[in-house]
């Protein structure tokens, strides 16, 4: 297998990608996921934009997918995606972070826990948890799009500057991960069908609302058409099981 496209992306990314893969392995009992269509390394290039994306995935019994997914265009644009979705057994909410930068500055770096309840309020434990976090003072904090209603009050979206303030970020998606993964490892699966049937409405909502995302959409459309687009996006990115 060819050196991942991580050793060729902005620092940042390529130390996110680690910390992800390392958290995942020491806190989560990892199984293969079949990536569907040998979407595991895909390359496009219709306008000229050639646009490579590598799709590392996994499942384990509390997480119905976990996905992380590097991708580069042309030798500019750097992005790294990662949504762990939980098996719809476990009321627990999702983890998703996506970076966005040019080769020597990131441009967008977001991290949330994102509630799933109809009342887009995270757990107790969460809350608990997340609020003792130090509050982190970033330079250039971004405001979120109209679609995004998905994510919560501790929800991070900034474009960092300089090497602490990308240091801080990384910190605290480590926090999020470790914390997320130790409350999973430790939570038993629902019984009832309704409350399963509102988990379910909960990742339909979230899946709706970043399939929203015209910034995705047009990256991934220069390259792959809009066909295409639609598939990667509504059955790779944010698939919501039936
Ligand atoms: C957990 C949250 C989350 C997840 C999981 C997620 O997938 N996106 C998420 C959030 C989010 N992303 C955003 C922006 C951008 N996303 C891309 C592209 C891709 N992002 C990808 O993942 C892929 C597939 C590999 C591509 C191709 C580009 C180019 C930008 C513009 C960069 C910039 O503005 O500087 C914004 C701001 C949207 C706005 O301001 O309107 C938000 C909120």
């Amino acid at each position: 297998m060819q050196t991942s496209l991580r050793s060729r992306q902005h620092s940042l990314i390529h130390k996110l990608a680690n910390c992800i893969e390392e958290t995942w392995q020491t806190y989560l009992d990892l199984s293969p996921y079949q990536v569907p269509e040998d979407l595991g390394y895909v390359e496009g290039c219709l306008e000229g934009e050639r646009l490579v994306i590598e799709n590392h995935c996994y499942q384990t019994p509390q997480f119905r997918k976990l996905h992380l997914e590097l991708a580069q265009v042309g030798n500019s644009l750097d992005i790294l995606h990662c949504v762990m979705f939980p098996n719809p057994e476990y009321a627990l909410p999702i983890f998703g972070a996506d970076l966005v930068g040019g080769r020597d500055s990131i441009s967008a770096a977001i991290a949330d826990l994102s509630p799933i309840a109809s009342d887009r309020s995270l757990p107790k434990n969460y809350q608990t948890a997340l609020s003792s976090l130090p509050v982190i003072q970033f330079a250039q904090p971004r405001a979120l799009p109209q679609w995004a209603d998905i994510f919560s009050e501790f929800c991070l979206f900034v474009r960092p500057i300089g090497t602490p303030e990308e240091e801080a970020f990384l910190t605290r998606v480590r926090e999020f991960l470790t914390l997320h993964c130790q409350i999973a490892s430790t939570t038993t699966p629902l019984i009832s069908r309704l409350e399963v049937a509102k988990v379910l409405a909960g990742q339909r909502y979230y899946c709706t609302k970043q399939q929203q995302n015209d910034k995705t959409r047009r990256v991934l459309e220069k390259s792959f058409g809009s066909e295409w687009t639609e598939h990667y996006m509504s059955t790779m990115l944010f698939d919501c099981v039936a």
